[in-house]
């Protein structure tokens, strides 16, 4: 492997094409005359797939040994759903790679130093890893790339999140993110979208390196939600084939609360058990869904523009005095606050731990805007048992619907009745949840 060209894993060298490097800058590396090994240690963060992984596809093609890794960073834990959902997923993902002949490490504690402890031990060369845009994913990136520019080892991060990266498309008054959706979809639509990469054909571990069972080192998931779709690579591509082959009407049943029929991919989106890029260069998938993966860009980019996105009102000037009503707060938590689409809402939520996109939108705007309480109390509500939560997706969209964030209509009220009449007019939505 050429260690100087544009896919070197040079030591303290974060490379990404089209953008300034971050962290220290990069140390040209010699290996010895006549000295061809090399091991990356691919570090699995939120693509914990094989399929359209570029950082695994591009490691186990130029390296000689690839060690994938995952570190359970338990600072703050993750909620019951997602424990379990990451599980799972890592248990999936450690199958298909001992398939192709790899294995899956697993550690709990700080991915800095785990990592580097790792690379110490194996005499590593360099770390490939996926680019994530939240704040605690920036810090975990720096911290890394001084470790590692320390340690004399390369670190590589890798487009794979997202289907555009963040920044890939700017808005053309200089501002360094868009802060309205229909002019990003525009320019994201022109944007060629990087090739897909197909699952690796092989990994070489290095010797004697063996990898881990995921549920002995995480532990065991206790709580959570009852009835929570299964988590890992194989069962969100599964899903996805089985609703796309059923060639679902996407706009007619996007909003239609009875039918609850959309991907429900969100989860393995979240956790990249699932590419959205593979799903979005589909070409069975519908163009209404394409848009959806465009709003999850589109907060993606607003946190990396934004990354305060979770604790401040991103809009200026927005509301920013709320009632204080803990009685109020823990009956629409409970889903007993009396108005059937919200109860409903938050009552699916507790048992499946997600919830219609309708239901969202009704139960958050009751909450900030009939009742005045704060969008952050009900944020951490969703953070809590939500499979899919992550800061861009759920922040973003709270902050849309309480008028605090990207809506171009932010004193916009959803009706919880007349949204009822409009997408439960049967009322079998409401009926198969208050039932409970
Ligand atoms: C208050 C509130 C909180 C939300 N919190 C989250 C969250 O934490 N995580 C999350 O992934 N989505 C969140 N959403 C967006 C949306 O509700 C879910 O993405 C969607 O319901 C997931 O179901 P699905 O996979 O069947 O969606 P589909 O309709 O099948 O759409 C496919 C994918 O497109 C993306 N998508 C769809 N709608 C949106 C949207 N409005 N914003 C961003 N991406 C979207 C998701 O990745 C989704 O999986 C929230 C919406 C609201 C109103």
């Amino acid at each position: 492997m050429d260690l100087t060209g544009p896919h070197s894993f040079g030591p303290g060298e974060v490379h990404k094409p089209g953008t300034a490097s971050i962290g220290p800058a990069a140390v040209v590396f010699h290996h010895g005359v006549g000295e061809t090994m090399r091991t990356i240690v691919v570090l699995f963060t939120r693509d914990l797939r094989i399929r359209d992984n570029p950082a695994l596809a591009l490691a186990s093609r130029h390296a000689d040994t690839v060690v994938p890794l995952y570190v359970a960073d338990d600072s703050p834990p993750l909620p019951p759903n997602q424990r379990r959902f990451l599980v799972e997923s890592l248990t999936d993902l450690r199958e298909s790679l001992r398939r192709l002949g790899g294995d899956l490490l697993v550690r709990r504690g700080d991915p800095v130093e785990q990592t580097l402890k790792l690379c110490r031990l194996l005499a590593t060369d360099g770390i490939g890893m996926a680019e994530d845009y939240g704040p605690a994913a920036r810090r975990l990136r720096q911290r890394l790339a001084e470790a590692a520019e320390a340690e004399r080892v390369g670190l590589r991060l890798f487009p794979g999140v997202t289907i555009v990266e963040p920044g890939a498309v700017r808005p053309t008054t200089g501002a360094d993110h868009y802060k309205v959706f229909t002019p990003y979809l525009r320019s994201w639509s022109a944007t060629p979208w990087r090739p897909e990469h197909e699952a690796p054909q092989a990994i070489r571990l290095p010797a004697d390196v063996t990898g881990d069972d995921p549920a002995s080192v995480i532990g065991p998931v206790e709580g959570g939600s009852s009835d929570v779709v299964d988590g890992g690579e194989t069962a969100g591509l599964r899903r996805w084939d089985s609703w796309i082959d059923r060639e679902p009407d996407y706009p007619a049943i996007h909003d239609d609360l009875a039918a609850d029929d959309t991907t429900r991919l969100s989860g393995y989106l979240r956790f990249g058990c699932v590419s959205p890029l593979v799903v979005a260069a589909d070409p069975r998938t519908p163009e209404a869904l394409v848009r959806q993966l465009c709003w999850r860009d589109f907060y993606h980019q607003v946190l990396h523009g934004f990354p305060r996105l979770a604790t401040d009102n991103y809009r200026p000037g927005a509301r920013d005095a709320w009632v204080d009503d803990e009685p109020a707060l823990r009956a629409w938590q409970d889903g007993e606050t009396g108005v059937p689409l919200v109860d409903a809402g938050m009552r699916q939520l507790r048992t499946q731990g997600w919830m219609h996109n309708r239901a969202r939108m009704v139960a958050a705007s009751y909450l900030t805007k009939d009742l005045g309480i704060d969008w952050r109390h009900g944020a951490a509500w969703f953070d809590r048992w939500l499979v899919d939560a992550d800061v861009a997706n759920n922040y973003g969209n709270w902050q849309w619907t309480a008028g605090t964030g990207n809506d171009s209509r932010p004193y916009r009220r959803f009706n919880p009745a007349r949204q009822a009449q409009r997408y439960d007019p049967r009322h079998e939505y409401r009926d198969r949840w208050l039932r409970n």
